[in-house]
């Protein structure tokens, strides 16, 4: 394979790494997607793991963004779903119209690992994200970095037993109390299985890691410590660790645990380069509990973005000036963007971040 164009946008990954850069660089997560009306154009002809699994169509929806908003993005991320981890692990998830993804046979005990392959050969479960990855890297001819990602151990763990999207997680809850050992037991797996898979995105070109804990905040913060810290943490450590011995870049690494607010002392010492903040959390109260360890990310509602564009101007402009002048900060919404916002929206948040960051940093 030829080596990969010359990356000419190199900001993000210049400010992942602490450095002082020009400007506050800028993505947004779920920036591939349903809001795109050229994302509805390409669904109405593939089924959405269809897309997942076939390189040029995951790839063909990665770039629409980044077409799109041109320079106006910093980052562009892999187009794929943290649910293929289960399915790489033996569970079958189906994407249901107005549903979202839904888990036919949802784990109900631990007798249900049986169900599960006993040994998952991740590299060639995933070879498809993989494949995908390198085609974009090519097709981005060095626009901007390429992140890859996979979904938490204890997100995925949610997901795996309540079968989907659910309002109070009380099945996956129901396990810490019950099943304890085998929680420890499938968190582990689970974790396994993302390490073997970040390493292996950053082999087929990613630039960048992302890690979702999406359900993060459903857990109190003692469960937090006990049920996700440990793993998160492990990602982070044996990734860079697994790098570093493969002889592959030691890529800049983003923690997104939404709802955590209280663990945000914890997630600055666990060996990631970014704490990406939802909404709830103040920016000036996250710089003095992270005290520059780490870059921040985020971090405006997403709703915020069916506000008037006068009022997403002044929003983005009072959240740039929150995170400081001199703050590691990298722009994104505090979640992922919704599917009926107006593209145009999105257009007026990102200016505003990338032109009131260079103006203040003059
Ligand atoms: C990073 C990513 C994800 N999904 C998708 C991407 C693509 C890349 C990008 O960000 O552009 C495409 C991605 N994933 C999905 C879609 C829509 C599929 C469709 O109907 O066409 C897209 C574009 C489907 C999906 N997949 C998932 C949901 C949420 C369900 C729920 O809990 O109620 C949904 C709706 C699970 C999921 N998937 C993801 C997360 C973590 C981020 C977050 O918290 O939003 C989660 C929780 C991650």
């Amino acid at each position: 394979m030829a080596a990969f164009p010359p990356l000419k946008n190199d900001l993000i990954i210049r400010a992942s790494r602490g450095e002082k850069v020009e400007r506050v660089p800028v993505w947004i997560m779920r920036q591939a997607g349903r809001y795109l009306p050229e994302f509805h154009e390409v669904r109405k002809h593939h089924s959405f793991f269809e897309i997942c699994r076939t390189p040029e169509l995951a790839c063909e929806l990665t770039l629409q963004p980044i077409d799109r908003y041109g320079s106006l993005l910093d980052a562009s991320i892999i187009f794929s779903d943290i649910l293929v981890i289960p399915q790489a692990m033996g569970l079958e998830v189906q994407m249901v119209p107005g549903r979202g993804p839904v888990f036919p046979a949802p784990l109900v005990t631990p007798a249900d690992f049986e169900r599960m392959h006993k040994h998952v050969d991740v590299d060639k479960e995933l070879d498809y994200v993989y494949k995908a990855i390198t085609l974009t890297r090519h097709k981005l001819e060095g626009r901007v970095p390429l992140y890859g990602f996979t979904g938490a151990p204890w997100t995925l763990m949610a997901y795996m037993i309540e079968g989907g999207g659910s309002k109070t997680l009380s099945k996956a809850k129901a396990w810490l109390w019950q099943h304890p050992a085998e929680t420890h037991d499938l968190l582990q797996r689970i974790t396994d299985v993302a390490v073997t898979f970040l390493v292996g995105q950053v082999r087929a070109g990613a630039q960048m890691l992302q890690v979702f804990d999406s359900w993060a905040g459903e857990l109190g913060p003692y469960d937090f410590k006990k049920y996700s810290l440990p793993y998160i943490k492990q990602i982070s450590t044996r990734v860079k660790k697994e790098l570093k011995e493969a002889g592959l870049d030691v890529v800049p690494m983003t923690i997104f645990a939404k709802g955590a607010w209280y663990a945000l002392e914890d997630l600055t010492n666990i060996e990631y380069d970014v704490v990406s903040l939802d909404w709830t959390i103040d920016p000036e109260y996250a710089r003095k509990v992270t005290k520059d360890q780490v870059v921040l990310q985020g971090n405006m509602d997403p709703n915020t973005l069916y506000a008037p564009f006068d009022t997403i101007r002044e929003t983005a402009t009072r959240m740039v000036k929150a995170f400081g002048k001199d703050s590691k900060h990298i722009g994104n919404l505090g979640h992922g963007i919704l599917p009926t916002v107006d593209p145009e929206a999105l257009r007026v948040y990102l200016e505003t971040i990338q032109t009131v960051s260079a103006e203040i940093r003059k």
